[in-house]
């Protein structure tokens, strides 16, 4: 993957055109795609599930798929989505009770496993499992939602994970999302994020090639 990769959400884009929104969103230089899963459970909105990656693979879609869990139980969706075709399958540590089993089932079934934490939950989670982690997810605002604003507290805890992943000498990708930004991308990218999933501020564009343009260009004059 790229030093810095950009992950639309698809959150944000016209569910009733799915396929080409995403071919569109890779066209104009995206490296992976974001999936939201929602249950209405673990939090207040109720989006997809794994029959919308496969029918992304099946509109030939070949691009990584990131699917962010936000359900409760995770187990039998993380062999669902494995069966469908995902690259990448977060879940959120308080959303499962045995959480080193759900990691290795998601890295037995051959995808690359993720860890999230809401704004307010500390990485402590992290303790005994960062070595069977592939990506650490801090969430910017509280998930359910796209649109909404950037938590300030995150480019700490952004920071603090950093530390972890350079200490641990492990190649671990760290993402963030929600309310990522063209104005407030460089300084995340500055905390230490180098997976940045942005929903409004590419599929609410007009043009996504201008938009991910934008976004990789404050990545670049980051220093
Ligand atoms: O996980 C999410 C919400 O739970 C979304 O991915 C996130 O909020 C992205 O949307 P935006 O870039 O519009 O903030």
């Amino acid at each position: 993957m790229q030093p810095y990769a950009i992950a639309p959400s698809i959150l944000a884009a016209d569910f009733a055109r799915l396929g080409e929104e995403v071919s569109r969103v890779l066209e104009a230089g995206a490296d992976i795609i974001h999936l939201d899963v929602m249950d209405n459970h673990y939090v207040p909105n109720l989006t997809i599930g794994p029959m919308v990656c496969t029918a992304l693979r099946r509109f030939g879609i070949s691009a990584p798929l990131d699917v962010h869990l936000m359900v409760t139980p995770v187990e039998r969706l993380i062999d669902d989505f494995l069966a469908a075709g995902a690259n990448y399958i977060s879940f959120h540590p308080d959303a499962c009770v045995h959480l080193d089993r759900c990691l290795q089932q998601i890295k037995e079934g051959g995808a690359k496993a993720g860890l999230v934490f809401n704004p307010a939950s500390s990485l402590d989670a992290l303790d005994y499992v960062l070595d069977k982690v592939d990506l650490i997810l801090l969430m910017s605002v509280n998930p359910g939602f796209g649109g909404q604003r950037f938590i300030p507290s995150a480019l700490d805890k952004l920071r603090q994970a950093r530390r972890l992943i350079d200490e641990s000498g492990l190649p671990i990708r760290l993402q963030i999302d929600g309310g990522v930004k063209q104005d407030n991308i460089r300084q995340i990218a500055r905390a230490g994020a180098d997976t940045f999933v942005a929903g409004t501020a590419i599929f609410g564009q007009k043009d996504y090639r201008a938009a991910i343009d934008g976004l990789r260009r404050e990545l670049e004059a980051r220093d």
